[in-house]
């Protein structure tokens, strides 16, 4: 029951087996409009969207939009502070599948964000955001055709739960004590570590189930790509984080090795096979010499257990993965949440999938929008089981709002990755195509004109953009 939106009366509902869509042909989706340059960007999207699938199907297939209101829009309609109607996760619920524009989140006290919040409400764990260079893009990077990857960031976890005390608040008072009179004395490996009296604190949850369905849904993705693509890299900071992301790494392996044991290699196993297909009577100790650099100076029990891994993985899988077999299967390796920035720039052909959590997946998802061509060409998808909410990587932009200037690339190709997620890759085809063409012919909106070579003057609007792209379908 609906206090203030009523649902179209024409369409029908997306619904979910086994956490993929089932999808009619009229769909009905929900929409959310957004904050500042959402007034821009939705409309110029939903324009491309109609048309797009109207050239695609004829009027075969068809779109019924239902606006609903999250946000200052939802002020306006439901009064102060509503901000995230019943209404609206109502129709989401209802609905299955949403768009919604940009949210503003305050920096400090006030409101938590509505953007996580909604991921958090309709449990989307997997944050799909993909990088792919446009040719003719202006890009800081000299090869940025050479990063193709696609971040899988978890969603629902890490210290972006928003779990967090205040400095000076009650609560936080009585849990630095309770954690440096009690928990930490009594856990050696803390030393005499103590917190500062005057911290704020934040809690940093990671998973084991979290974890594992997030990685789940990355190795399905990769199994779907290309083979010279089928990577998955799981990025993490575990060196310093042991118990969360180094727990992230060590449960990403584990599924990858049981769950995927038939399609999956990992990066040590991969050594160890190509050890043996180089030398076939190679002993257990040379080849765990050579996987391991610093064998020779490892004390007598760490030798074992590497020699004993050795031994396990050739049992185990020498048979269904040796003699290159393994070079068949999706990779699984890992690296450090830190080098993986300076690897994205150094060496970007060399990653796909990159799995990882939710502050990592944040940060590196805009570092690798900057070498595509910048937020206003980031796409974004929420996925769930039985909901899934597509949005672009970028915020509000306040200071662009209402200009009818951002670029609504990175919303419309949030919608593309809709129209994908939905089987209708006809009509996503289209706006691809008519978006790559209109940048090769200097049709681009501000961001894109004043990195151009010689720049773009006067560029486009946003709403010209949107027209570009149809026009070149
Ligand atoms: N999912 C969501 O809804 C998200 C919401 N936010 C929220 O958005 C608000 C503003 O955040 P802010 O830090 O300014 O980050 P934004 O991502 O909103 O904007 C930062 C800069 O990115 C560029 N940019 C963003 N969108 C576009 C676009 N469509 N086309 C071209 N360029 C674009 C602009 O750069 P320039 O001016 O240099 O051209 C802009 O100033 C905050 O409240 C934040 O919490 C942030 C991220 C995600
Ligand atoms: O919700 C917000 O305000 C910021 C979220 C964000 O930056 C993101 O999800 O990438
Ligand atoms: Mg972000």
């Amino acid at each position: 029951m609906y206090e203030k939106i009523t649902p179209p009366t024409t369409g029908s509902k997306i619904t979910f087996a086994n956490g993929e869509p089932i999808v009619p042909d009229n769909p009905i989706i929900p929409f959310i409009r957004g904050d500042g340059t959402g007034i821009d960007l939705w409309p110029a999207s939903q324009k491309v969207f109609d048309a797009a699938v109207q050239a695609a199907y004829g009027g075969k297939r068809k779109i019924t939009w239902f606006k609903i209101y999250v946000g200052d829009e939802a002020c306006e309609q439901y009064g102060t502070y509503q901000y995230l109607p019943e209404d609206s996760l109502e129709a989401i619920r209802e609905f299955g599948v949403a768009i919604k524009g940009p949210l503003t989140t305050p920096i400090g006290g006030g409101i938590r964000s509505l953007n996580v919040a909604l991921r958090q409400i309709f449990d989307l764990y997997a944050c799909v955001r993909p990088c792919k260079y446009y040719t003719g893009t202006p890009s800081p990077h000299r090869y940025p055709e050479k990063l193709d990857v696609i971040i899988y960031r978890e969603n629902t976890e890490d210290i972006y739960l928003g779990i967090e005390w205040k400095q000076g608040s009650e609560i936080a008072d009585r849990l630095i004590k309770y954690l440096n009179e009690d928990l930490i004395p009594s856990t050696p490996e803390h030393g005499k570590k103590q917190l500062p009296l005057d911290s704020g604190i934040g809690i940093k949850p990671i998973s084991k189930k979290g974890s594992q369905r997030l990685v789940r849904r990355a190795i399905q993705h990769a199994l779907r790509l290309p083979k010279n693509k089928q990577t998955v890299t799981l990025v993490h900071k575990g060196n310093i984080m042991k118990y969360t992301e180094g727990a992230f790494r060590d449960w990403g392996y584990e599924l990858a090795t049981t769950e995927f044991r038939s399609d999956c290699v990992t990066e040590r196993e991969s050594w160890i096979l190509s050890n043996k297909e180089k030398k076939a009577d190679i002993s257990i100790e040379e080849n765990a010499r050579q996987i391991d650099p610093g064998y020779d100076s490892m004390p007598p029990d760490k030798q074992e257990k590497i020699c004993a891994e050795v031994k396990s993985v050739l049992d185990a899988i020498w048979e269904t993965h040796g003699n290159g077999k393994w070079k068949e299967k999706v990779m699984v390796n890992d690296r450090i949440a830190d080098s993986i920035f300076q690897q994205i720039q150094t060496r970007p052909d060399e990653y796909s999938i990159l799995a990882t959590m939710n502050l990592n997946g944040d940060y590196i998802s805009d570092a690798a929008a900057a070498i595509a061509g910048g937020l206003g060409m980031a796409p974004g998808a929420n996925i769930g089981d039985s909901a899934a909410i597509f949005e672009a990587t970028h915020g509000t932009a306040p200071k662009h709002a209402g200009l009818d200037r951002v670029n609504p690339g990175s919303v419309i190709l949030s919608g593309v990755m809709m129209l994908e997620y939905m089987g209708w890759q006809e009509a996503a085809d289209l706006i691809k195509n008519g978006l790559a063409k209109a940048i090769a012919q200097r049709e681009v909106t501000y961001d894109l004109a004043r990195l151009m070579e010689p720049p773009v003057d006067p560029p486009l609007k946003c709403s010209e953009f949107a027209d570009a792209i149809i026009r070149n379908f």
